[in-house]
């Protein structure tokens, strides 16, 4: 029998998408458990570091967002077909956070060179990305089925504003996230899911 689940996050996208999208193509009961703001002070000294998300296993938590999708990659079979795979599927999910920390660099930065210079650096990114889609036949990051990889790039790519106009220049990048967002699964999720705040805005995207 599986374990219970209990993920805990804002009312964001932000770290906790791909987690979501995991337990929603898996078609695994959890409780998305969405913290209020005001809840936050008391909730943090209670966490295993003071971050979410956090995800409770039979009450016992858990902390570290890629380290709680690779868990229940492994759980619901979607790691990948064999070690090669998964080598690879976690090597994308790696580079997918040198991106994203490229993204929270944007967000905060207000200087326009050092601004030109982070676009570039994400471009480069979302090229290498587009190159891996579109030389893979199953138009998928590995391999020919599903694997968290997949997931959680389109569970980022598609969360933050800035991140869902990116693959937009990037046609195999940009089919492959509308791809995954229309698997049943993952299309009830988005369309009947709770909604989630939107981000806030950084100094760059007031202008
Ligand atoms: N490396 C951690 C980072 C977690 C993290 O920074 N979480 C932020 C939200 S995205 C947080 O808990 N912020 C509230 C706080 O620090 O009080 C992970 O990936 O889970």
């Amino acid at each position: 029998m599986a374990p219970k689940y209990k993920l805990i996050y804002f009312n964001g996208t932000g770290r906790a998408e791909p987690i979501r999208y995991l337990f929603a193509y898996a078609g695994q009961d959890y409780v998305d458990y969405r913290i209020k703001r005001e809840e936050w002070p008391q909730l943090k000294p209670n966490t295993p570091y003071g971050k979410v998300p956090v995800l409770e296993v039979d009450g016992k938590p858990v902390a570290q967002t890629n380290a709680i999708a690779r868990y229940l990659a492994k759980q619901f079979k979607l790691q990948g077909s064999d070690d090669w795979e998964i080598l690879q599927a976690d090597s994308l999910v790696e580079t997918l956070g040198d991106y994203n920390l490229s993204s929270m660099r944007l967000f905060r930065e207000e200087n326009s060179e050092r601004i030109a210079e982070i676009k570039k650096d994400q471009a480069f990114y979302l090229a290498k990305f587009d190159e891996i889609v579109s030389s893979n036949p199953s138009g998928l990051l590995v391999g020919s089925a599903v694997t968290w990889a997949d997931l959680v790039f389109a569970a980022t790519l598609s969360s933050r504003p800035d991140q869902v106009d990116a693959p937009k220049s990037y046609p195999a990048l940009s089919a492959f996230v509308n791809k995954i967002n229309n698997l049943p699964a993952i299309k009830k999720w988005v369309e009947t899911g709770p909604k989630s705040d939107p981000p806030p805005s950084g100094p760059q995207h007031k202008r």
